[in-house]
């Protein structure tokens, strides 16, 4: 298929992201610190700042049952299901839609007093990888989202300021297989969610206020996000 200007971007980050998601907490050197838990949802971040502004890298691992990989993307990187589970998000546009799994969207989210309102633009990517640890195992998918430039959509301009992220989003599946050899139903599946985010606030935020912000809503996200995932799923046939 003909290559979309983004596609070489596209490529080069969802392997690098990818490879640094399937990296265990351990292995990802120092730095990492717990800091909220919640039954198999562990949320860690590094403090990290750039010209004084606070990016903290968060990596967050979750394990839940009943739903598949491909599930948790699907429902994750489609726009029609967004407005159900970002709570912080007031306005959402996509502005092209390069291939069926390529999409650019602006969004504005909610502000968070005192900082101004936020704005972003990003390029949104799914794809299903082989499963290269264990052959015959379901595959991974995966999303990642990363800011982009968009020309009808200068930073800066109006009331928002621009935020930069990087977000990926890495699903693998886990199937339990019944002993009596019957069908697989959603008791004998999990998923391993690993969602990794860098977000660059844009203008000048408060560190505290930031902080503060992102110890309550990342995991306020992910748990209304997989709960969103599990009710959406419950009585349709599982998604590989
Ligand atoms: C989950 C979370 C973490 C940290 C901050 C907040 C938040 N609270 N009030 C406003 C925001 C806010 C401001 C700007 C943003 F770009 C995003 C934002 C967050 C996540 C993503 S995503 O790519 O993970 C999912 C798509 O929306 C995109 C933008 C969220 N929400």
């Amino acid at each position: 298929a003909l290559q979309h200007r983004l596609w070489p971007d596209i490529d080069r980050l969802v392997k690098q992201q990818v490879a640094m998601s399937r990296m265990g907490i351990g292995d990802c050197g120092t730095g990492w610190q717990l800091f909220a838990e919640d039954g198999e949802m562990k949320m860690y971040r590094r403090e990290e700042e750039i010209d004084g502004m606070v990016v903290d890298p968060l990596k967050a691992v979750h394990i839940v049952k009943g739903i598949t990989g491909h599930e948790v993307c699907h429902y994750f990187f489609n726009p029609k299901y967004r407005y159900d589970w970002e709570t912080t998000l007031e306005h959402m546009t996509v502005l092209e839609n390069i291939s069926d799994d390529t999409l650019v969207f602006l969004q504005t989210h909610k502000r968070i007093w005192p900082a101004s309102q936020r704005d972003v633009v990003f390029w949104s990517h799914i794809r299903k990888l082989p499963n290269d640890q264990d052959r015959d195992g379901p595959d991974i998918w995966t999303v990642v989202n990363n800011s982009t430039e968009s020309p009808e959509h200068p930073a800066n301009v109006g009331k928002c300021v621009r935020i930069y992220l990087t977000v990926c989003l890495l699903c693998q599946t886990r199937v339990h297989p019944p002993k009596d050899g019957a069908p697989i139903t959603r008791d004998d599946v999990s998923c391993k969610i690993t969602y990794c985010s860098v977000v660059n606030p844009g203008g000048w935020a408060p560190a505290s206020v930031l902080r503060a912000v992102y110890k309550r809503e990342y995991p306020k996200f992910l748990k209304r996000f997989t709960a969103y995932v599990i009710n959406q799923t419950k009585n349709k046939p599982l998604m590989f």
